[in-house]
């Protein structure tokens, strides 16, 4: 007995129509079928389970064009029952898949700059494969299971900052960052690591593998690319549009575009940021003793004690003469505060030796925190000023924080500044 379908996916093997037989219609693809269900012993189980039959006419020289499955279950002593499917396009689409795969990986082995490895929804490794090895120098050991962050230095990134990058991809199909790089030997390299949604496309909202932070599904690829000798090239441009020239901090430009980074990614997925406005206290004064070279020397000093101070994920600029400022992400008002208050006793502590004269000086800060009641980074600059006036205004040498009581931005020092 057999139904119009199966009659119809055997019809190519049969030279005259006649199926009767099914052993004898697959002889030519299928030969050992019928020793096998003799030599099947039990009275009854599955004879061949999912074989597939590549079907070519006979005398046919082409590759064969479709694939057959084929389930064969003994009912009993006296009856077969045969379930034959199509898959030719299944077999197809592995293949080619195959191919993709076996591309993939001669281009990661050859290329001795990129490197790939797949992340679950939380960013932890979910792979470890040979190009990440030859690149980063760690073993799969030490790699799987661990969260993306292990390729960047510490301080230079947060949690929040890595969960913000997968949101990014899968709202825009892809986040791509620059910057520094950690190998397993805690050497650095210039890097670009491009993280994209696998399975681009699909809703994922319903995808509880995709949605379960607990799922160890990939959810992500990472391509990690060591850019050191490009980044040679555009170091000199980049320095020239973000760096202030006296001190290398980042400038003006860097900190604010760096700060509406950091708001508008707060504003999608909430976390505290603070930040502080730093000032050299009587620094006119200093120019006057000492010279204008003095004062920039003095500068210089202050840049580097920030920068000792600050962890790499702050953003940390000299916004005017003598007034530098810090966003701080993932910060809250107290910690800024306890922060802040760390690097105004090591400037008071570490006077400046500038040609056999030793200067000391003071700085006054004014920290700030991010709250529903201000929209955006003039509000939160305008806090930390005002705040940084207080400081001025009760005696220098001190940090204030923002509070109501503090003096209205309309009070303060001319050269305050400003978002815009
Ligand atoms: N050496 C040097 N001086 C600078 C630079 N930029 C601004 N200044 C000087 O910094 C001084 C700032 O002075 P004021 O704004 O009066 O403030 P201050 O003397 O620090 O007093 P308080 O802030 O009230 O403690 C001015 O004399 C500026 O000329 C710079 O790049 N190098």
């Amino acid at each position: 007995m057999i139904n119009p379908i199966s009659a119809q996916l055997l019809m190519p093997l049969s030279t005259d129509g006649n199926l009767a037989n099914l052993f004898t219609a697959l002889e030519g693809v299928a030969p050992s079928l019928r020793s096998m269900c003799a030599d099947f012993a039990p009275s009854y189980g599955v004879v061949c389970n999912a074989m597939h039959l590549h079907l070519n006419r006979r005398g046919d020289r082409k590759p064969a064009k479709m694939v057959i499955s084929l389930t064969l279950v003994k009912l009993d002593e006296t009856r077969l029952m045969a379930v034959l499917g199509d898959v030719s396009l299944q077999v197809k689409r592995d293949r080619e898949l195959k191919q993709s795969d076996a591309w993939l990986n001669a281009i990661l082995t050859g290329v001795e700059d990129y490197a790939m490895v797949s992340l679950d929804p939380l960013g932890r490794i979910e792979s470890w494969n040979e190009s990440i090895g030859r690149l980063t120098g760690f073993a799969a050991e030490a790699l799987v299971g661990q969260p993306y962050s292990i390729f960047y230095p510490p301080d230079s990134t947060t949690p929040e900052h890595l969960l913000d990058r997968l949101r990014e991809a899968d709202e825009n199909g892809w986040s791509l960052d620059e910057g520094l790089r950690m190998r397993a030997d805690g050497s650095h390299f210039w890097g670009n690591s491009m993280i994209s949604p696998l399975r681009d496309g699909e809703d994922r909202s319903r995808d509880p593998a995709f949605c379960d932070p607990e799922s160890r599904e990939p959810a992500y690829g990472l391509i990690i690319r060591d850019i050191s000798d490009k980044r040679e090239a555009s170091e000199q441009q980049r320095k020239a549009a973000y760096c202030d020239y006296l001190t290398g901090l980042a400038n003006r430009r860097a900190f604010f575009e760096a700060a509406e980074l950091e708001l508008a990614r707060r504003k999608r997925s909430p976390r505290s940021t603070a930040m502080i406005m730093f000032d050299a206290d009587h620094f006119k004064a200093i120019n006057d003793t000492f010279g204008h070279p003095a004062g920039d020397a003095v500068l210089r000093h202050l840049a580097q004690s920030l920068k000792a101070t600050f962890r790499d994920v702050d953003v940390v600029a000299r916004v005017g003469g003598e007034e530098f400022a810090v966003l701080l992400p993932s910060t809250d008002l107290a910690a800024a505060a306890l922060v802040a208050n760390r690097l105004r006793a090591l400037v008071e502590a570490t006077p400046v030796l500038v040609e056999g004269e030793l200067i000391g000086f003071t700085v006054s800060a004014g920290v700030a925190a991010m709250d529903d009641a201000i929209s955006g980074l003039d509000g939160l600059i305008k806090r930390a000023d005002q705040a940084l006036y207080a400081a001025k205004a009760r005696g220098r040498n001190r940090v204030d924080c923002w509070s109501p009581e503090c003096p209205t931005y309309k009070d303060h020092l001319p050269g305050g500044i400003n978002a815009s």
